[in-house]
């Protein structure tokens, strides 16, 4: 039988009902109380790292999930890590660069109803991803959640209510479970060893771009961090113009050494800014960089951990567009 680490966090699946709303209260040991079936899928121990709505996890938990991973790595086939919805899909992604090819399966999961509620998704959640971390092809990071199997790096939360909370973005679901038995659509290749990083830099931010908006919002951004993440519209671009001074701006943050990221706003078929005037004229820039078919999600988080390794403008374009769990597979140089 597979020896499983579950390792709690909180989120609603953790959380009773408070005079001031849902608030992560039961513990990891009172969740599997809930899933006493459990004991013929695999052996389980428990860790609680913390108790939080995720709307209060941060890099510094990422780093201790991650660490958790490490210390115990030999000890365990797989682990589970209880979250919360709200950020899951950003923990997915900032695990899947702070644990790169990890042979053992780290499944994340939670529920959009807590698990002592009669009407709750929080118990067939946790059983799947038992039985998915305890499956022989599983391996790397992923979300599993409403029947699905999906990809760290490719996960987004698109309901803020229903069972179906989850999707993934420009790239298939991995497996399905389906009453109690998984069937695997995509077969990953399981690395050797596991690479595990330890650094990352907080200082990221994102610009969402909506109509009219102007430069003088990108040059307090870029001011206040490393890296800027445009969010703009369709396949992309900037407004081009005298009144709205983007160009400056950009400049203005190359000359500081600050790294430019361009995205949609759009959550299905990524950017393409060769494809028209207002994003073509960015292409010139070696320091302006382009997200293609990434998730957001995973843009941010990989920038954080990148600038934990270098700060060299050219590591820097490297690194973005080197493949890291399948996160980025169109872009310039294919
Ligand atoms: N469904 C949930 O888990 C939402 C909760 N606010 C959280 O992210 O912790």
């Amino acid at each position: 039988m597979k020896k499983i680490l579950m390792i709690a966090t909180g989120g609603t699946i953790a959380s009773k009902g408070t005079a001031d709303g849902l608030a992560p209260e039961l513990t990891s040991q009172d969740i599997l109380h809930y899933i006493p079936s459990l004991k013929d899928i695999c052996e389980v121990e428990t860790l609680q790292l913390c108790n939080l709505d995720s709307t209060n996890i941060s890099m510094e938990h990422w780093m201790m999930m991650a660490n958790a991973i490490e210390e115990k790595y030999e000890k365990y086939d797989g682990f589970v890590i209880c979250h919360g919805t709200d950020t899951m899909a950003y923990t997915a992604s900032a695990l899947s660069y702070l644990v790169q090819h990890s042979p053992k399966p780290i499944v994340l999961t939670g529920s959009q109803k807590p698990v002592d509620m009669e009407i709750t998704d929080a118990r067939a959640n946790l059983l799947d991803s038992f039985i998915y971390a305890s499956s022989d092809d599983a391996c790397g990071v992923q979300i599993v959640f409403s029947g699905k199997v999906i990809l760290g790096t490719r996960a987004r939360k698109v309901r803020t209510k229903s069972f179906q909370a989850f999707t993934s973005i420009n790239y298939p679901s991995l497996a399905v479970i389906q009453d109690g038995r998984k069937i695997q659509y995509i077969h990953q290749v399981k690395a050797a060893t596991a690479e595990f990083y330890h650094k990352m830099d907080p200082k990221v931010g994102l610009l969402k771009l909506i109509p009219g908006i102007d430069g003088d919002y990108l040059r307090y951004f870029l001011e206040r961090n490393d890296a800027i993440i445009i969010e703009s519209f369709g396949v992309g671009g900037l407004p081009m113009g005298e009144r709205y001074h983007f160009g400056e701006a950009i400049e203005w943050g190359i000359n500081q050494g600050k790294t430019i990221v361009m995205t949609t706003q759009v959550p299905n078929e990524g950017s393409d800014m060769t494809i028209y005037q207002v994003g073509h004229h960015l292409k010139q820039y070696d320091s302006v960089l382009e997200a293609y078919d990434m998730t957001t999600e995973a843009v941010v988080t990989k920038l954080m951990w990148i600038l934990g390794q270098t700060r060299e403008p050219a590591g820097i374009r490297r690194l973005f567009y080197t493949t890291v769990a399948q996160d980025i597979l169109y872009n310039e140089s294919r």
